[in-house]
C-alpha cells in the first residue's frame, strides 16, 4: 500500500534533520540580507543577531546535503526505486546551490586556514584572522613582473579580486590580467603618490565590500612600481573598518634579477635605487624573478639579505609554486619578519616615517618637482603618456620602439596598439632596452570603435614631443 507507507515515510526520523536544517538554511538565507523586521527586533529586544560564522554556514550546508540524501535513500528503501528517483530529482533542485553553497564556503576556509597555518592568529600583533579577506599587496620596481606574478596566481583557478595600482593611463596591465580574472574582477586606481593611492584604495575597498564580495577568496593589489608599498600596507592599519574585515596576508616583493643590480650596487643612492630598497624591505615573501635574464643571480643575495632576511625564491615568470608562496613559507624555520622578535611586522608601517613618498613622477616636461618628490637638482623620473589616433604600421612601430628604448634611456615602456589590417588589440612591453616584441591580445576593437595607440614610457630622459612625433610617423 503506497498510501500507509507515505505516512510511514513522512514520520521516519529523516525528515526531521531534514526539515530543521532546511529551516536554518532558509532562516540563514533570510538572515544574509538583514531586513527592517530584524534590524527593528534588534532595537526591541536589544540582542545583537550575530551573522552565521563560515563554520557554522558549512556545517548547516553539510548537514542539509546529508538531510536531502538520507531522505532519497529512505524513499528507494521504502517506496521502491522509482520513488527514489523522484525524491532525487527533487532533492537536486535542493542540492544544486546547497552544493555551491558547501563548495565556496570549503575554498574560503582553505585560503582562510592558509593565513591561520601560517601562524596569523598566534601574533600578538595580528588579531584573529577568522571571517577576514585575505589581502596580498604585490610590490616591486617597473617592469619586475608584478603583472605576471598577479597572472600567475589567477591561473591557479582562485576567485581573487584584483586592484590595480597603473602608472599612466594605459589599460595594458588591467588587459593582460582580465584575460585570467573575468572583467568584472579587476579594479584600477590612476595616480601613483601614495597619499592619493591611500585614500582612492580605501574608498574602493569600502564600495567593494558595500556591494558584497559574492564568493571572492582574497584580494590581490598590485602595486604601480614607483609606490611606496608602506602606504598601501598603511590603508590596511589606519582604518578600523578596514582593519575589521580585511587582514594583510602576505607583502610580495617581486625583484627583477636582470635590472636589480643597477639599482642595489650603484655607488651612489637615487631616488630608485631607495624605492627598491623600501620594496625589498617591506616584503614578507621576495621573488627573484626573470633568473633566466641574469648570469649569475645568487651574486645578488648577499645585497638582498642586507634589506630583508626573509627567503628568497629564485623564477622565471613568476613561476613559483603557489603553495609555496602562498601555505609552504610554513615549511622549516618561521620565514615570516613579522613573526621574528624585534623583526618587521606590518604595523611598523604606522611608526616608521615614510620619507619616500614615492618616486616624483610627472606628465609634463615642464611640470615642477612636488614637495615630495626628489630635490630639484636631482635628475627627475618622467612618465609620459601619449595617445595617438588612427592604426599603426606593425614594422615601422617596431623600429621605432627599438629606436626610442636606445635613445631615451627607458627605464620601462607598454602600451595599447592599434595595428593596421588587425581586429585585435596588440601590446608591447619593454624593460630597459629588453623589448618583448609585440603582440595580439585576446580583446578585439569593437565595429564603431574609434582606434587609437597609447604607449606609456618612464625613464629620466623621455620627451613627449618626439614620442609622440615617433608614433604619429609610424601611422598606417
Ligand atoms: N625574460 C623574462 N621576461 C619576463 C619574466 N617575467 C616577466 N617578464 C616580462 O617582463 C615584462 C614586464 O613584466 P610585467 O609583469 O608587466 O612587469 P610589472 O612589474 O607588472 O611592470 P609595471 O607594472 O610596469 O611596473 C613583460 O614583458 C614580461 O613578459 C621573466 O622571468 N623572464
Amino acid at each position: 500500500m503506497i498510501l500507509p507507507d507515505a505516512f510511514d515515510f513522512l514520520a521516519s526520523p529523516f525528515l526531521v534533520p531534514v526539515l530543521c536544517t532546511g529551516a536554518v538554511f532558509w532562516m540563514h538565507s533570510k538572515k544574509q540580507k538583514p531586513d527592517e523586521t530584524s534590524q527593528l527586533r534588534q532595537m526591541l529586544w536589544g540582542i545583537q543577531f550575530e551573522p552565521f560564522r563560515q563554520q557554522q554556514q558549512l556545517m548547516i550546508g553539510l548537514l542539509s546535503c546529508l538531510g536531502l540524501l538520507l531522505l532519497v535513500a529512505a524513499a528507494a528503501v521504502r517506496l521502491g526505486p522509482l520513488a527514489g528517483a523522484l525524491a532525487l530529482a527533487v532533492a537536486s533542485l535542493g542540492l544544486r546551490p546547497l552544493w555551491r553553497l558547501v563548495l565556496g564556503k570549503l575554498r574560503r576556509l582553505r585560503s582562510r586556514n592558509l593565513l591561520c597555518s601560517k601562524g596569523g592568529s598566534a601574533d600578538s600583533d595580528l588579531e584573529p584572522c577568522e571571517a577576514k579577506l585575505p589581502v596580498w599587496i604585490v610590490t616591486g620596481f617597473l617592469g619586475s613582473g608584478k603583472t605576471t606574478l598577479v597572472n600567475h596566481i589567477l591561473r591557479q583557478g582562485h576567485r581573487l579580486l584584483v586592484i590595480q595600482n597603473e602608472t599612466g593611463d594605459t589599460s595594458l596591465d588591467a588587459e593582460l590580467v582580465i584575460e585570467a580574472a573575468g572583467e568584472e574582477n579587476v579594479m584600477l586606481i590612476n595616480g601613483c603618490a601614495c597619499c592619493q593611492i591611500r585614500r582612492d584604495l580605501r574608498d574602493l575597498l569600502c564600495r567593494v565590500r558595500d556591494k558584497g564580495m559574492g564568493d571572492v577568496e582574497g584580494i590581490v593589489i598590485e602595486c604601480c612600481g614607483l609606490a611606496d608599498p608602506r602606504a598601501v600596507v598603511q590603508t590596511f592599519l589606519l582604518d578600523e573598518e578596514m582593519k575589521r574585515s580585511l587582514q594583510i596576508q602576505e607583502v610580495i616583493a617581486v625583484i627583477d634579477a636582470a635590472h636589480v643590480a643597477r639599482h642595489l650596487l650603484a655607488t651612489t643612492s637615487t631616488p630608485a635605487a631607495r624605492l627598491v630598497e623600501v620594496q625589498i624591505a617591506f616584503a614578507s615573501v621576495l621573488l627573484l624573478n626573470k633568473i633566466d635574464q641574469c648570469d649569475d643571480f645568487d651574486a645578488l643575495r648577499p645585497a638582498i639579505r642586507a634589506i630583508n632576511s626573509v627567503q628568497i625564491l629564485p623564477c622565471t615568470y613568476c613561476e613559483v609554486d603557489f603553495a609555496t608562496l602562498f601555505a609552504g613559507a610554513g615549511k622549516g624555520p618561521c620565514t615570516k619578519p613579522w613573526r621574528q622578535d624585534g623583526g618587521w611586522s606590518p604595523f611598523r608601517a604606522l611608526t616608521e616615517d615614510i620619507q619616500l613618498r614615492s618616486i616624483c613622477v610627472s606628465d609634463h616636461e615642464d611640470q615642477q618637482p612636488s614637495p615630495e618628490g626628489p630635490l630639484p637638482d636631482r635628475p627627475q623620473i618622467r612618465c609620459i603618456s601619449v595617445r595617438v589616433w588612427g592604426s599603426l604600421e606593425l614594422d615601422a612601430f617596431n623600429r621605432w620602439v627599438l629606436r626610442t628604448l636606445q635613445d631615451m634611456d627607458v627605464m620601462r615602456a607598454k602600451g595599447v596598439l592599434a595595428i593596421s589590417g588587425y581586429d585585435a588589440k596588440f601590446a608591447f612591453q619593454a624593460v630597459h632596452v629588453a623589448f618583448d616584441g609585440t603582440v595580439a591580445l585576446a580583446s578585439k576593437w569593437g565595429k564603431d570603435e574609434r582606434r587609437f595607440s597609447e604607449v606609456v614610457i618612464i625613464g629620466f630622459e623621455v620627451r613627449a614631443d618626439l614620442i609622440e612625433h615617433g608614433l604619429k610617423r609610424c601611422r598606417a
